[in-house]
């Protein structure tokens, strides 16, 4: 088990590596998981075309949405803390995981854009030989009630979206964003892919799982209520400046969110999120499914 400070594209990181083999790298900067190889192979998507550092979102990995989701508010898009280069590492470990934990504490510049006082702790551990999680603490250190909207915005590195099956979330209502947050229920059986998806799935279970060929990831959430499901498809692709063309095909967006309804903290008291990747056999995890189990 190790974990090692280091460096890439310009830009200070942490690599977490595993006994097994996995291994994690997660920029200080935004606090962002870039990437997670499992079973040899890398499971998360960054754009050959992503801008690393100098107050931009890096497109891929896990940017961390907080305080804000989206355009749900008069914040930056996604909130301010996937651009900031004020998270420091708080701590690292080895035993009994590879583990980083980042901080992230309110300032003139965040008061200046979010008037409360906030303490953000995010942790990422390789917590098996197939498996990372990932937790947001959010602590209100002021005196009124804090509220947020915020998610963990995974890119899953796919082979073809077209190809991918998504289990978890049949019979459930969620707002499409393609079509002004109308409200739609989610036809029973598997989900796949065709052209530009947008939604916010409400009140998600814990469990889904995406399937892509031989290899699927099991996807449990904790603390979040929904789930964010996004590719911009390949008609709109064009209008992301940082996703070359053709990448649109190799990325998925599924993401823990406390999208639909803003959490709220008390005074004094913390909130934290989650979530959990594992590495499954495709089929395995097909058959389960299929058996209800
Ligand atoms: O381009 P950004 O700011 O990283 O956002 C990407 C996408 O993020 C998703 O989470 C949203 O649901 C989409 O509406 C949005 O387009």
């Amino acid at each position: 088990m190790k974990v090692e400070q280091t460096s890439r594209n310009g830009l200070p990181a942490v690599l977490l590596t595993h006994a097994s083999g996995s291994s994690a790298l997660i920029y200080i900067y935004a606090a962002h998981l870039a990437s997670w190889v499992c079973g040899g192979a890398e499971r998360l998507f960054v754009s050959s075309t992503a801008e690393y550092g100098g107050g931009k979102a890096i497109r891929g990995g896990v940017p961390v949405c907080w305080p804000q989701f989206a355009g749900r508010g008069a914040l930056p898009k996604h909130g301010f803390v996937r651009t900031s280069d004020k998270w420091r590492v708080l701590r690292t470990s080895t035993e009994p995981y590879p583990c980083v934990v980042l901080e992230l504490v309110d300032d003139d510049e965040t008061r200046r854009l979010f008037p409360q006082p906030f303490k953000l702790q995010y942790s990422v551990t390789l917590d098996g030989p197939s498996s990372i999680s990932m937790a947001l603490s959010v602590l209100n250190t002021g005196t009124e009630p804090l509220s947020f909207t915020a998610a963990l915005h995974t890119y899953f590195r796919v082979a073809d979206v077209r190809g991918v099956s998504l289990h978890g979330l049949g019979g459930l209502r969620y707002e499409d964003n393609t079509r002004a947050n109308a409200v739609e229920t989610q036809p029973e059986g598997p989900l796949s892919i065709a052209g530009e998806v947008d939604r916010v799935y409400l009140d998600a279970p814990a469990e889904a799982h995406i399937v892509d060929g031989a290899s699927a990831i099991k996807v449990l959430k904790l603390g979040f209520p929904d789930a964010v499901l996004w590719n911009i498809g390949e008609r709109a692709a064009g209008g992301i400046k940082d996703l070359a063309p053709g990448e649109w095909q190799h990325y998925l967006c599924y993401e823990a969110g406390a999208v639909a309804k803003p959490a709220t903290v008390p005074a004094s008291a913390s909130w934290t999120g989650g979530q959990t990747f594992s590495c499954v056999d495709a089929c395995d995890a097909l058959g389960k499914l299929s058996l209800g189990k």
